[in-house]
């Protein structure tokens, strides 16, 4: 089913008088590596653009992350939502691969994108949300014994989509010029709003970011069954609608599309009052 935009303005928490940064809600971030700092610095930016209480930074690009945002917080402390993976290698993780465990482990909703995504495999539940691309899904599926071309999936993605969100027990979010969403037994969404010019490094980790703050701000009732999936499809609405404002048919960087989230946000906004 298409997620149109009027779905999406029903999921962003618009905050009140009474709000504080903590019932805002706090994103908990793993993500970025001295391979990939830039990953760690586009969720980041993205993750405060869409609107949050504060984020938490641990990953291993503190320094560029805070010389681009200082309102980030590197001590560790209570969150409300995870975003890890974006700009790692799965291969490489050190001290990080005990991070993603400890995130997976716990009750909070969880995005996991690049080299979580094959911690995913070891501990599926409810609330958990990967974000792959056509590459990355044929690899966690083949991780679990099923064999796939990415030919194959980029000929049917939305039936891989489901699939995969069956097999793995998690909600996924398969990206490409039409992004599909599935959740085990739950609601099966497509968007397909973001110029081809979106085709461009780090779009991904600027979807990730969007997302985990839409998970934060929404925690009340982020792993409720169907919301995973509604509120990922909400993040790419805002992620399409923000690369159409920036690229005004010409060509963007990811940069570009985070910076115009809260354009994007607010077109949302008032077309809901409207
Ligand atoms: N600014 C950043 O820090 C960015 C970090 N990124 C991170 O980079 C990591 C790897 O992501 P990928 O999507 O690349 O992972 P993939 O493993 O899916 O893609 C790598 C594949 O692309 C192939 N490849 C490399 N260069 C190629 C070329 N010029 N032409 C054709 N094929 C080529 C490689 O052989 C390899 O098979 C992830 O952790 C991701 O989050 C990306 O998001 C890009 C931006
Ligand atoms: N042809 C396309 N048209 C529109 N959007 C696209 C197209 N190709 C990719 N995208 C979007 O761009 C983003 C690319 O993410 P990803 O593949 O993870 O790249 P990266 O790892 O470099 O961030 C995703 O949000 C995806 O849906």
């Amino acid at each position: 089913m298409p997620w149109a935009e009027r779905d999406a303005a029903a999921h962003v928490a618009v905050p009140t008088a009474v709000s504080d940064k903590y019932s805002r809600g706090v994103l908990g971030v793993v993500t970025g590596s001295s391979a990939y700092p830039g990953a760690a610095v586009l969720g980041v930016e993205a993750a405060a653009r869409t609107g949050i209480g504060m984020i938490r930074y641990l990953g291993d690009a503190t320094e560029p992350v805070l010389a681009r945002r200082p309102e980030v917080v590197s001590a560790p402390g209570r969150v409300q939502a995870w975003l890890i993976g974006s700009g790692t290698d799965s291969q490489d993780l050190g001290l990080l691969a005990a991070l993603f465990s400890d995130a997976l482990a716990s009750a909070e909703p969880v995005i996991a994108d690049a080299g979580a995504l094959e911690s995913v495999a070891l501990a599926p539940r409810r609330g958990v949300i990967v974000t792959p691309h056509f590459r990355e899904l044929a690899r966690m599926l083949a991780a679990g014994g099923t064999r796939v071309d990415v030919a194959d999936i980029a000929a049917d993605p939305g039936r891989w989509a489901v699939r995969a969100a069956n097999r793995l027990g998690v909600t996924v979010l398969l990206k490409g010029a039409t992004t599909w969403i599935a959740e085990p037994d739950g609601p099966q969404l497509s968007v397909s709003i973001a110029p081809p010019w979106t085709a461009t490094a780090g779009a991904g980790d600027v979807l990730g970011g969007i997302l985990g703050a839409l998970l934060a701000t929404n925690a009340a009732t982020a792993v409720e069954p169907g919301m995973p999936a509604r509120l990922a499809a909400s993040a790419a609405v805002i992620h399409g609608l923000a690369a159409s404002i920036a690229s005004r048919g010409g060509p963007i960087t990811a940069l570009d599309i985070a910076e115009r989230v809260p354009d994007a946000v607010r077109r949302l906004l008032s077309s809901e009052s409207g």
